[in-house]
């Protein structure tokens, strides 16, 4: 890690070292400073991947038709540490005439990557490709993590959970490809404001059947929030973004104060050690948003500023909140991650859940009381360009495409 990364969106997304007494350039620099010694003889490769795209080739694009997802083939050899870098969770994809992704539209920029909504001319489906340029990675020193995304993402396996379609790499980007919705909580929270009991009973319930399969194979999240729950076209989550997530067996702790400010438990904000519990916390900030419109603590500039505003101030549960769901917060918001809510068996018997089945097949069952307006399918007016090479056109497209979420 040894990154600050601050989420374009809403909230404020960090990641900070542990123990650098605040200085969180150092790492960030030496970091940076070895990955380039270590480069050696494919600087060049490297500086190509610097150097800005030329504003000509614009013109020529717009004039071309239908924007496709083209993979040169990469075979040159031996590979060049730009890409052997990003291998094995990055293949290198050969151009294959059936896997061609035709751009749909721009969803939304992330602190890391720019999603795209494609077409697979292939299959005839939708899906979402979340494109990372390399240099991006390699300049936030965050190979490691981004590839650790990537194999978590590829282990799981959940119904509650955003599967990983696909993975790859160009020359200077990096493709995570998964199936498409058209809307996440947070919009919905944005324009909704509070949700009945009933709904968040639902969506509270699949979150805990999430957060336990996870920290059942080790892996605790660290990013539980209303931006990372998709919804699909029945309503029901899918937790995404495993972009700060990692293996963490039971039992062990970890240090990096990283997350989004608002979510962050008290002993991540302090740098530890924490565990598995910090996503419950996360957990009680989104379920207190959904059910009272605010979220328990206002947001602060950074971490310190975060964890004293959180250490000080108790939040007010409202009291015209139901009396278990009112418990089930103050159970998630507890400043002891000792004492805090986390094993499935405490939600079964919880009378917040009284007449639940934790069962992921008999939630997906239940009508949610809202349905999410499905995206229609708004052509962009750049849906008339060719990328001859997707790779090497992106950027020009970037700084063009309306958003289409
Ligand atoms: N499969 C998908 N379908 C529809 N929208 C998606 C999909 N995946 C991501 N998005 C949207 O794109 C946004 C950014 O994606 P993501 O969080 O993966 O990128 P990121 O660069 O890691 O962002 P950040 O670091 O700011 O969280 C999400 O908040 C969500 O709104």
């Amino acid at each position: 890690m040894g990154t600050v990364r601050c989420r374009q969106g809403q909230h404020r997304q960090v990641a900070v070292p542990h123990k650098q007494g605040g200085n969180i350039q150092g790492p960030r620099v030496q970091g940076w400073k070895s990955l380039w010694s270590g480069v050696g003889t494919t600087r060049s490769g490297l500086e190509d991947l610097w150097r800005p795209r030329e504003p000509q080739c614009l013109h020529q694009q717009l004039l071309e038709p239908a924007p496709l997802l083209v993979e040169k083939p990469l075979s040159e050899w031996p590979v060049p540490q730009c890409i052997n870098l990003f291998l094995p969770e990055f293949p290198i994809r050969p151009l294959r005439e059936h896997q061609q992704l035709k751009i749909l539209g721009l969803v939304a920029k992330g602190s890391f990557g720019t999603v795209f909504k494609v077409l697979d001319c292939g299959r005839k489906a939708v899906f979402a490709v979340k494109v990372v340029p390399k240099v991006r990675v390699l300049q936030r020193d965050v190979l490691r993590q981004c590839k650790e995304e990537v194999s978590i993402q590829r282990q799981i396996n959940h119904p509650f959970v955003h599967g990983l379609g696909d993975s790859w790499q160009g020359k200077r980007h990096l493709f995570i490809m998964c199936s498409y919705c058209s809307t996440d909580l947070y919009s919905l929270w944005s324009t909704v404001g509070c949700f009945a009991e009933a709904s968040i009973r639902l969506f509270a319930a699949e979150l805990v059947l999430v957060l336990c399969y996870l920290h059942d194979l080790g892996i605790i999240h660290r990013d539980v929030k209303m931006e990372n729950i998709l919804l699909d076209e029945r309503g029901h989550l899918k937790l995404t973004d495993f972009g700060l997530s990692r293996h963490l067996p039971q039992g062990a702790r970890a240090y990096t104060i990283c997350g989004t400010l608002q979510y962050m438990a008290p002993e991540v904000l302090s740098g530890g050690p924490y565990n598995h519990a910090a996503d419950w916390w996360s957990l009680g900030v989104l379920l207190f948003s959904l059910a009272t419109g605010q979220f328990p603590v206002a947001a602060e500039r950074d971490h310190v500023a975060m964890l004293a505003s959180v250490t000080h101030c108790d939040p007010e549960i409202p009291a015209y909140l139901n009396q278990g769901l009112s418990l089930l917060l103050h159970e998630l918001l507890c400043q002891n991650p000792l004492q805090r809510l986390r094993h499935l068996h405490h939600f079964q018997v919880h009378p917040f859940f009284r007449g639940v089945a934790f069962d992921p097949e008999l939630l997906r069952k239940q009508p949610m009381n809202f349905v999410p307006e499905t995206q229609t399918s708004q052509l962009c007016p750049l849906e008339s360009m060719l990328f001859k090479d997707f790779d090497c056109h992106l950027e020009s497209y970037l700084v063009h495409a309306p958003s289409l979420a």
